[in-house]
């Protein structure tokens, strides 16, 4: 290995941001003054005054936050060449797939991800795929089925001719025959794939169509007669790569754990932990990657990318825990409609926390040490008491588990590998629904309970225990993902999210908890609490977006008036942060356009669905009811099925609540725009009020300009339109505030 020292597996590169830096604090200098300005003047104003000034204490917290995140910005690179120097061993991967809704997430992406893992670039021999089926579904199952034998012939194809995207789905998508390789070898073998590719969809497809697919006897006896919520465990070992071949198929496992309708399965995270347990028995690999059932492997070297980070490190104490890749997704919609595909996000805020202690674990993309997971911490250079008592009171009761998990914590190599077959029982055993009480599973170790965002609290566990983390994110993208495309499933998604990540704050888990015992480093407290805070923006955010429209309608100001210097401060602050926003898209190669898009589904997200997660935060804490992993849809592609092409990116909507809050807060500043430009204000000039000021009638504009998808909504028809009941209660509610607005304004 001492030749190699010059050959390093990754080198940490710093970005340059000192314009940016300079930016950032004269918007804090103005935010400042402006919270100065009106404390020192709180006597000469109402109320709506002071409710800004606390709105914009909040902005101007988060900002501090943002400041500290974006600081010291850095990235990875990693040298896969210099792998073949090092002379390692390259170490075996556990891989997992989650999947929970075959309605939801159509199985044949499952299919074309597992295809995508089994295909990569990494000996066949050190992996092991392992599928998790929280539906109990036999379709999902059968569709594995057949696409473990494709995977016979695609496997060797991808390998032999280098394909660059092996998710078969994406490969044929594009045009016909690639002209690079004209073999007509190559032609026949590439024919030969495609038509076997769409055999298989067309065999899944059928199954699908058909109410009960095949008959449930055999392989399939297991399903017979299940419930969703309620059947015992189902593990197949659907195919063993028995003889170790390097450059054969890797394991393939389906695995559906026992669900009974009383005991809490703790949706993804439950799974993840069943993954970690039946893979322990199985492969027992010292490394584990995961990915959701869409998120297709979309570079195939990724896995030799991520062994930079996990093997390169110089000693133990810069070992990283896990190395996390961006989540991209695929057919993205140009200018980002739906603002969600997080691409500004990564580039600053992202690559900001990848500079302190390292990225947050984001739930798929991500390879893990299996021992950091197994609760050990960065100076413990093996878990101390390994008594079998203390194992088990971790691990909990299967003997053969907790030998696992010891050959794991002591660094002990495995014993020759055995056969799949014969750890079935042990399996089934830690898959039960009741295996985990009385243990750390979900508390200390594996992926942590108490959030419907599993990930982040997960990675804030670990982090939390001193470890640091990696960025990897190779070129082409690593994977590719599905986002979601329709107004209701995004509300769904961002809700979840806000809930989520509140609910960390409310977990032992707090930030703030190993920050004081100095194990999570002070700047990545703060970017844990920038981002655990999300939810509660919609409370300022919905109050900003109310304040013009109540200032009109009662004839009082929230907003210095023209006359006044610090007019100029909030103009500064309103010009001067969007110019910088935009820029920052600008500089990340997108277009102006995006920045618009993201802008106002950001104002729409905080103040519809965020509202919607502190609600259900609320009543959490309250003990009303508990919080609930909602599956997002996933579609096979975005610019199929019967869409015309100029609804393309347009909000739709349906029945849920949340769309109602968006359209009371444009139906009061529709009203609110109507009174003051047609000077019917209830405190209008003539009778004793200030008349319309500059900054609330601006503000107002905007903030319908914001909800402008709404606004489209109003004439809208089918999917597009806002439902009429959710009018009706919209306009209920905004009648109710004008009333209310006249009502404060008389007395
Ligand atoms: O009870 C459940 C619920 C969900 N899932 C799986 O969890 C994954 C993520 O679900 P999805 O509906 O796609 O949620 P997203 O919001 O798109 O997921 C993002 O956010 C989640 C946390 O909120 C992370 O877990 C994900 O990795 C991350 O991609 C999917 O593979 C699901 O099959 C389960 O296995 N069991
Ligand atoms: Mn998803």
């Amino acid at each position: 290995m001492d030749s190699s020292a010059s050959l390093a597996l990754y080198q940490r590169v710093t970005r340059k941001n000192t314009i940016p830096r300079a930016v950032e604090f004269i918007i804090l200098f103005l935010l400042l003054s402006l919270l100065a300005y009106r404390l020192l003047s709180l006597q000469d104003h109402g109320f709506p005054w002071f409710l800004a000034f606390l709105c914009e204490s909040w902005f101007a917290f988060n900002w501090v936050l943002t400041i500290s995140i974006k600081w010291t910005q850095a990235d990875y690179k990693t040298y896969p060449e210099h792998l073949l120097q090092w002379k390692l061993e390259l170490p075996p991967v556990d891989m997992f797939v989650t999947t929970a809704d075959p309605v939801l997430e159509p199985p044949i992406l499952t299919v074309n991800t597992v295809l995508s893992l089994l295909a990569v670039d990494y000996p066949a021999d050190k992996l092991a795929c392992y599928v998790s089926d929280d539906a109990g579904s036999p379709l999902t199952f059968y569709s594995l089925v057949e696409a473990s034998k494709f995977a016979k012939l695609w496997v060797p194809f991808c390998k032999k001719y280098c394909i660059e995207v092996r998710a078969p789905f994406r490969y044929f998508s594009g045009e016909s025959l690639p002209s690079k390789h004209v073999s007509p070898e190559f032609q026949q073998e590439w024919k030969k794939m495609k038509d076997g590719y769409e055999e298989l969809s067309r065999k899944i497809e059928d199954a699908t169509k058909r109410a009960m697919p095949f008959e449930l006897t055999g392989e399939f006896a297991d399903f017979s007669s299940i419930q969703r919520k309620n059947h015992a465990t189902i593990i197949k070992v659907i195919w063993e790569n028995k003889e170790g071949v390097a450059n054969g198929v890797p394991h393939l496992i389906y695995i559906s754990r026992e669900k009974r309708p009383k005991h809490p399965h703790h949706f993804k995270a439950g799974a993840m932990n069943v993954l970690t347990r039946v893979s322990g028995l199985m492969s027992n690999a010292p490394f584990m990657m995961n990915v959701d059932c869409d998120m297709y492997i979309n570079n195939p070297k990724i896995f030799l990318h991520a062994m930079c980070l996990l093997l390169g490190a110089k000693n133990k104490e810069t070992d990283f825990a896990y190395v996390q890749s961006p989540q991209c997704f695929y057919d993205g919609l140009k200018d980002d409609p739906f603002g969600n595909q997080l691409v500004v996000l990564y580039e600053y805020i992202g690559y900001g926390i990848v500079g302190i202690q390292g990225p947050l674990y984001g739930g798929t993309g991500c390879f893990h040490r299996r021992k950091v997971i197994y609760g050990l911490s960065p100076d413990e250079e093996i878990k101390e008491k390994l008594s079998n008592q203390a194992l088990q009171k971790t691990f909990g009761g299967s003997m053969p588990f907790t030998k696992s998990a010891a050959q794991i914590l002591s660094s002990m190599k495995p014993g020759s590998p055995r056969d799949l077959l014969s750890a079935l029982e042990a399996a089934k055993e830690v898959a039960g629904c009741s295996y985990e009480y009385g243990t750390q599973w979900g508390r200390e170790v594996g992926w942590i309970y108490g959030s419907t965002t599993e990930d982040v609290l997960t990675g804030l566990t670990i982090q939390g225990r001193g470890w640091k983390s990696a960025f990897c994110s190779p070129n082409p993208p690593a994977f590719l993902g599905c986002a979601p495309s329709g107004g209701p499933a995004i509300m769904t998604q961002q809700k979840r999210w806000a809930t989520g990540l509140l609910e960390i704050l409310f977990t032992r888990k707090n930030p703030l908890i190993p920050a004081l015992q100095r194990k999570l480093q002070f700047r990545q407290c703060l970017a844990y609490l920038w981002i655990i805070l999300w939810a509660l923006w919609s409370i300022p955010e919905l109050c900003y977006a109310i304040l013009p429209a109540y200032c009109i309608l009662t004839g009082s100001h929230f907003l210095p008036k023209v006359g006044e210097t610090a007019f100029f401060i909030a103009a500064a602050i309103f010009i001067i942060y969007n110019l910088y926003a935009l820029s920052e898209y600008l500089r990340a190669g997108l277009s102006a356009r995006a920045w618009w898009n993201n802008q106002r589904m950001w104002t729409i997200n905080t103040t519809t669905a965020y509202l919607f997660g502190t609600f259900s935060v609320v009543l959490k804490i309250l003990g009303i009811s508990d919080t609930v992993f909602e599956v997002t849809q996933k579609e096979q592609s975005t610019n199929e099925g019967d869409d015309d092409h100029a609804n393309t990116g347009r909000l739709t909507f349906d029945r849920s609540p949340i769309f109602v809050a968006g359209t009371t807060i444009l139906l009061v500043n529709l009203t609110a725009l109507a009174v003051g430009l047609f000077g019917l204000g209830f405190g209008s000039v003539a009778q004793g009020g200030d008349g319309l000021g500059t900054g609330e009638f601006i503000g107002s504009v905007w903030v319908v300009l914001l909800f402008w998808a709404f606004f489209k909504g109003l004439f809208g028809k089918g999917k597009y339109g806002i439902p009429s009941t959710t009018l009706y209660k919209s306009g209920a509610l905004a009648a109710l505030f004008v009333h209310f607005s006249r009502w404060t304004s008389m007395g």
